[in-house]
């Protein structure tokens, strides 16, 4: 099947070696790597933020030239930074996702991401993980072909990491491409691609078991298997 998201000689200076990727329809990939290894450079140069190198195209619609309008039909991009600056009411800022006003797609996500009660609470008066959900909300209302999140799960509690990754599941299930950013290795089995950066290279790409078990994990890392834990690795 044709993919979703099609990135070529995709670049961002020092911080991101040329590469292409495609993203297919359907599936739930994660991008790993140690602090600084570039995860956040290839998310946002997928979202063309930061003046990026070469091509993306969704859908076969060139990112760079598509009209505003249209984005967010196309890509829904959840930064890792989650300040506020404006106080802006969470439902508002739900809603600031959508093309058109859908006030019944905005009460839908407040009731899934339970934020009804903090609906007209100014977003800037949140605790960080129910601003993450408020974001998380906004990045997901227009339905997007493709999701794009930097550590979206990052200051969340257990109940709430489970049940964003079933709601990023059923968005894949539902026909988008999501890749998302993140740190915790053990989670790695819920998705159906990895991503491994290392020092601004794509130095793997491979189903959640080739790179867990690979060998290539532990130089990126630094870490190793212990049982249930990680351990520093043997020199
Ligand atoms: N705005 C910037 N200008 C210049 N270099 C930057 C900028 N932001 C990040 N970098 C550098 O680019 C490299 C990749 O950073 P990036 O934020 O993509 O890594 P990361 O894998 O997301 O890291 P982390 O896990 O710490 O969030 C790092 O060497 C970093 O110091």
């Amino acid at each position: 099947m044709k993919p979703l998201l099609v990135a070529t000689s995709l670049s961002m200076g020092e911080r991101l070696a040329p590469l292409d990727l495609s993203l297919s329809a359907g599936t739930l990939t994660a991008a790993i790597g140690p602090n600084g290894s570039g995860k956040t450079s290839l998310l946002r140069s997928l979202a063309r933020i930061d003046r990026p190198g070469g091509a993306v195209s969704i859908m076969d619609e060139d990112l760079d030239s598509v009209p505003p309008a249209r984005r967010p039909a196309l890509l829904g991009f959840l930064p890792a930074a989650r300040e506020m600056i404006w106080p802006i009411a969470v439902r508002d800022l739900v809603g600031l996702g959508l093309a058109q006003p859908d006030e019944r797609r905005v009460a839908d996500l407040l009731r899934e991401l339970e934020l009804d009660e903090l609906a007209d609470r100014p977003a800037d008066r949140l605790s960080t993980g129910e601003r993450a959900r408020a974001l998380l909300a906004r990045a997901l209302a227009p339905r997007p072909a493709v999701l794009l999140l930097d550590e979206p799960l990052s200051n969340l509690d257990p109940y709430w990491v489970v049940t964003i990754l079933q709601l990023l599941r059923d968005a894949a299930e539902a026909g988008a491409a999501v890749l998302l950013s993140l740190h915790d290795l053990h989670l790695l089995d819920t998705f159906d691609r990895v991503l491994m950066l290392n020092a601004g290279q794509l130095v793997e790409d491979g189903p959640p078991k080739q790179i867990l078990h690979g060998p290539s994990l532990a130089d990126t890392f630094r870490v190793e298997a212990s049982g249930p834990r990680w351990r520093l690795r043997r020199a």
